[in-house]
Formats: C-alpha cells, sequence, structure tokens
C-alpha cells in the first residue's frame, strides 16, 4: 500500500524536556492505525505536532504527507491538504452554533454528521457550542465536525473517552467511515478497540518502539516490552 504519512526523526522538546525522540512513523493509505502507549508517552503531543498546532512545531525531522514534506506548514495548510484533528479535550466555541461549527468542515451535510454521531439535527444544530453541552456531546459534535471535512487522513484523540457504552458502536462506525476516505491515526486506551486496526505503532518515552500487526503490538505494550526500556521501566 502506498504511504499517507510518514515522520522521520521527528523530535520535540516542551518546557525543556524531550516529549517526541526521533519518531519514525508510516500511515498508509486506507488503513486504520492505532497509536498505543501508556499515559505521558507521547501521542497526543505526536498528534498536535502532525496537525502542526501552535507550540508544537519539532525542532527537527519531517513529516511528510501524500509525498509532500509540510513539515514547515502551518495548521490551516495541513487541514487544506486534508488533515483533520480531533482532540482528546473538545474545544468550546462561545458564540457559535453548532450548525455554524459544522457548517465551516462544509463538504457534507451537517445534518447527516449529527446523525452518523447519533445526535438528532433537531435538537442540536440551534444549539450553542458552549459549556452547557455535556462533554461526550461535545466529543460527538466535534467528531460530526472531522466527517463534515471529509479528511483524507483523520487523527483521532481518544474518541471514544467519555462517550457512554451504549454509543460506542456509532463512534466506531465513524471510525470506519473516516477509514474508508482516506485513513485514520487512532489514539486509544481501548484494547479491543486497537485490536480491531489494520495496523499498530507503540509510543513509549516519546518513540514508536513496537510497529506491525496490533495483536503483537498490544501484548508488547501489555507485557511492558519495548526495545529500549527494561520490562521494569517501560511504562511511557
Ligand atoms: N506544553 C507542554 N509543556 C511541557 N510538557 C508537556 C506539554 N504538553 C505535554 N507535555 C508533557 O509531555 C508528555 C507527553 O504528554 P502527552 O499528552 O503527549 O501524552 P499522552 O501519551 O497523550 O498521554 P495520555 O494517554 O495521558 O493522554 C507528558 O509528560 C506531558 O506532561
Amino acid at each position: 500500500m502506498a504511504k499517507l504519512l510518514e515522520t522521520a526523526g521527528l523530535t520535540l522538546t516542551l518546557g525543556g524536556r524531550g516529549i517526541l525522540n526521533g519518531i519514525e512513523l508510516a500511515v498508509e493509505k486506507g488503513e486504520l492505525h492505532v497509536l498505543l502507549g501508556a499515559n505521558g508517552a507521547g501521542k497526543s503531543s505526536l498528534a498536535y505536532a502532525l496537525m502542526g498546532c501552535a507550540g508544537y512545531r519539532p525542532q527537527a525531522g519531517h513529516i511528510v504527507f501524500d509525498g509532500e514534506d509540510i513539515t514547515a506548514l502551518p495548521l490551516h495548510e495541513r487541514a487544506r491538504r486534508g488533515l483533520a484533528l480531533a482532540w482528546q479535550e473538545p474545544a468550546r466555541f462561545d458564540g457559535l452554533t453548532v450548525a455554524d461549527y459544522l457548517v465551516l468542515g462544509g463538504k457534507r451535510p451537517s445534518a447527516d454528521c449529527l446523525v452518523q454521531v447519533g445526535l438528532a439535527p433537531q435538537a442540536y444544530l440551534s444549539r450553542p457550542l458552549d459549556k452547557a453541552l455535556s462533554g461526550g456531546e461535545r466529543k460527538r459534535i466535534e467528531l460530526a465536525g472531522v466527517l463534515a471535512l471529509s479528511p483524507r487522513l483523520a487523527i483521532l484523540d481518544e474518541p471514544t473517552a467519555g462517550i457512554d457504552f451504549l454509543s460506542q458502536t456509532e463512534i466506531e462506525g465513524v471510525i470506519r467511515t473516516l477509514r474508508h476516505q482516506g485513513a485514520v491515526l487512532l489514539i486509544t486506551h481501548q484494547e479491543a478497540l486497537a485490536a480491531g486496526a489494520d495496523r499498530a505503532s507503540q509510543l513509549c518515552g516519546g518513540r514508536i518502539v513496537c510497529a506491525g500487526a496490533p495483536g503483537a503490538v498490544i501484548e508488547n505494550f501489555k507485557a511492558r516490552r519495548c526495545r529500549r526500556c527494561d520490562g521494569e521501566t517501560c511504562h511511557g
């Protein structure tokens, strides 16, 4: 399969600490690629660096998207090329309604995107996207926003966290849709979700320490084994 995203030697220091230490990651076209790792391993930081978020510009290394080096491009240029990120903690946008927010994506009808995340359009489109919405509702609306963008690569940071378990299957359906449209880089702590991926990479101490079939990577993670740490200290 052709590579959609590839990083080489991606290195990020924040507050004087090495957070990403030479990341080598490859996501293929049409792939659901899961990123595993303990709390603090650097998964969200990698997601922000890939998206080009302010404050997460790497000090060294390269990010190549569909053959183009995008390392120096700002977030909006990466978004224009088809990258989208659903944050671990979805943002509030006081002053915007759900309809205003979804129409920014523009590529798919807002109502369809809401239905796909399990929210009734008539109940949500006119609501302000502020603290009156629950965390789970904002998380779903953010995922609807990613659907509306029809991205070529959706980076999803714990999309099922805070979602009630009756609705997990809807979110899994969203992940499948995004994968069929392009590819998904999924950060999750849910083993079942990770097991259903096409490939996986394990992050430990800001390095990719294991990559390949999800089952093998999950076992490696659960056994606290990586090539750089001894078993006792391998927890990110
Ligand atoms: N802006 C920042 N300044 C300094 N340190 C930071 C900053 N952002 C993140 N870190 C540190 O970088 C490390 C990796 O954080 P990150 O949020 O990427 O981990 P994670 O793997 O996503 O964890 P979790 O599974 O808990 O969400 C942590 O030790 C965190 O404290």
